[in-house]
């Protein structure tokens, strides 16, 4: 039996602000901070160790690491990064605030925007000063392949290939993986390793610096699924996240 770890990012300053965020590299709030130490403290309480580390190229999933990583007493893990496990990108949302939002388009677009399997936000305009092409960070990629906007199929699309490249293989190898990612990086890897339907896909959410552990079989797929530490603490935490795009 195999163990994965996954920990969507502490609170960042725009979860705090109710900001669709996206591709923004937004930092941690303190109480982001607090979250992830947390996480790498309740990592360490139930024996937990890891081998290797994945990450996103965005800082709120990174410093979310390094804080887990600082508490385990294991800065010293190889790191990986990619733009595969960044958030889903929120094309011309990205910088506004979720609540508004749902007032001026009402609640339901709001979620059909958030949680549908494959209806994307309106797009970014390329030479929007909110674009990501051009960040240095993905100047390995071609530019059509920075997104203006992704449903979450979009995401799935290009999360999979990094776990069936990188991520599974590892695993399959005996190395221990812990990932820090995003809500919807998160729930595209769920999507896909738990088999869930387009349209059970929309209720899913993923809690802020929850340790949540996925337990494989041979073949990788999942027996069992759990958050760590207390288990009504994260299903609340899950549902507050759901609420955040209601007016
Ligand atoms: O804004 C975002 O990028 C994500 C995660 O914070 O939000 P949502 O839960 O609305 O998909």
């Amino acid at each position: 039996m195999y163990k994965l770890v996954l920990i969507r990012h502490g609170e960042s300053t725009w979860n705090l602000e109710n900001r669709f965020t996206g591709w923004t590299d937004v930092d941690l709030t303190e109480t982001g901070i607090a979250q992830a130490k947390n996480a790498g403290q309740l990592l360490t309480d139930e024996g937990y160790d890891f081998d290797v580390a994945y990450t996103s190229v965005l800082k709120r999933a990174t410093r979310t690491l390094w804080h887990v990583l600082d508490e385990m007493d294991r800065t010293w893990l190889p790191v990986v990064h990619s733009w595969r496990l960044n958030e889903r990108h929120y094309g011309a949302l990205q910088g506004l605030n979720k609540a508004e939002t749902a007032k001026k388009y009402g609640d339901d677009q709001v979620l059909v925007w958030r949680r549908s399997y494959d209806t994307p936000p309106p797009p970014l305009a390329a030479d929007d000063e909110r674009s990501e092409r051009g960040d240095p960070r993905y100047a390995k990629l071609p530019a059509e392949q920075v997104p203006l906007t992704e449903c979450l199929k979009d995401t799935v699309a290009r999360v999979l290939p990094f776990w069936n490249e990188s991520m599974a293989p590892a695993i399959k190898a005996g190395k221990r993986i812990v990932v820090a990612a995003h809500g919807n990086s998160i729930r595209a890897l769920v999507k896909y390793l738990d088999n869930i339907s387009d349209s059970d896909i929309v209720g899913l959410n993923i809690p802020n610096g929850i340790p949540l552990v996925y337990e494989l079989n041979a073949d990788l797929q999942p027996l069992r699924h759990y958050y760590l530490g207390d288990s009504e603490a994260a299903a609340k935490a899950a549902a507050a996240v759901g609420a955040q795009g209601r007016a």
